[in-house]
């Protein structure tokens, strides 16, 4: 049982944390019909492509400031509910521009959600700005150089999500240089649909102190050491990668085996109503699926909150609450 510890996470792309009731009552609010994305109040998709299809659709359907400071809002207080002390959300400015809200009503919009869900339940919250890897690196680069002019409280950090399969990671390396000046953190989507020389190329070429998923750094036993002597955190999200079928099952899992190895890994859940999971799910799955002690996830949690994104008081804060 796990419901009793404190929880915290550093990787959920906030769209792909929105509930399928509220997807529908967004759909309603603006006369789209969903039902090619959602049936039976279920998001509907059964590969990578059509998942990221139907992701997108659903970030289509948030359109104003309003809807995602209540898009983040919900989605926090729900994580605080669960006694969740901090949250990382993956936040992506070219869905506010596709929708032609714009960047900085966008992320104005989602501070004022996580602020609301903190002055609530006392929650801390950061936004990471993902570039989108299938849209190529001049347009990664156009989203790092927003992200580094920013210069909000609340931002501070960088991620590259998307179609990990396109492109190659050194073609990145120019954003990645944009947002390290900027002092923002770094993190990249590494080692989930492509295999382990996808993440020994991020650590090439990106030096992110982080890896959003790395688990299939498993295949390559050179790597896992390399992982766990440089301290390097991979944000492992077990119940998405079953989704996609990265692995077949919890038991091929590999977090156990990265955990015995000694690389530093922490619990999150990515997209979980995509994925029919929640941040306690997760924290569930790796209690009575895969066996870890309460005082080994208590562990990965104080790792989530050494490697979180922020500033050393608040780090010493919440470490002193795990
Ligand atoms: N699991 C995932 N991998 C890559 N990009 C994503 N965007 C949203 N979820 C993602
Ligand atoms: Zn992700």
């Amino acid at each position: 049982m796990t419901h009793h510890l404190k929880k915290a996470e550093l990787h959920c792309h906030i769209e792909g944390a929105a509930p399928p009731e509220l997807a529908l009552r967004q759909a309603r609010k603006y006369g789209i019909d969903t039902g090619a994305i959602i049936r039976d109040k279920t998001y509907v998709w059964d590969d990578f492509t059509s998942f990221l299809k139907c992701y997108d659709s659903v970030a289509s359907l948030f359109r104003t400031e309003g809807d995602y400071a209540l898009l983040a809002e919900a989605y926090l207080t729900e994580l605080a509910e669960a006694g969740t002390i901090y949250s990382e959300i993956i936040v992506s400015p070219d869905h506010g521009n596709t929708v032609g809200l714009g960047a900085d009503a966008y992320i104005e919009g989602l501070a004022a959600g996580m602020d609301a869900a903190k002055a609530k339940t006392g929650i801390e919250s950061r936004m990471l700005i993902t570039g989108i890897r299938h849209l190529g690196p001049e347009a990664v680069i156009r989203t790092a150089e927003y992200a580094a002019r920013l210069r909000h409280p609340l931002v501070t950090g960088f991620n590259l999500a998307g179609e990990e399969r396109m492109h190659s990671v050194a073609e990145f390396s120019r954003a990645f240089d944009i947002v390290r000046d900027a002092d923002l953190g770094l993190t990249i989507h590494a080692g989930e649909l492509s295999g382990a020389f996808s993440v020994r190329d991020a650590l090439d070429h990106v030096r992110p102190s982080r890896i959003s998923h790395g688990v299939r750094a498993i295949e390559d036993a050179d790597l896992i050491k390399r992982l766990a002597d440089e301290g390097v955190v991979l944000e492992v999200c077990p119940g998405s990668n079953i989704s996609l079928q990265v692995f077949p099952d919890f038991a091929s899992h590999p977090l156990k085996a990265l955990y015995a190895a000694g690389v530093r890994v922490t619990l999150n859940s990515d997209d979980p109503p995509f994925f029919h999971t929640s941040l306690a799910q997760e924290y569930e799955i790796a209690s009575r699926i895969m066996g870890f002690e309460d005082s080994e996830i208590n562990g990965m949690t104080r790792t989530a909150i050494e490697a979180a994104f922020i500033d050393e008081a608040t780090r010493q804060r919440l470490l002193a609450a795990i």
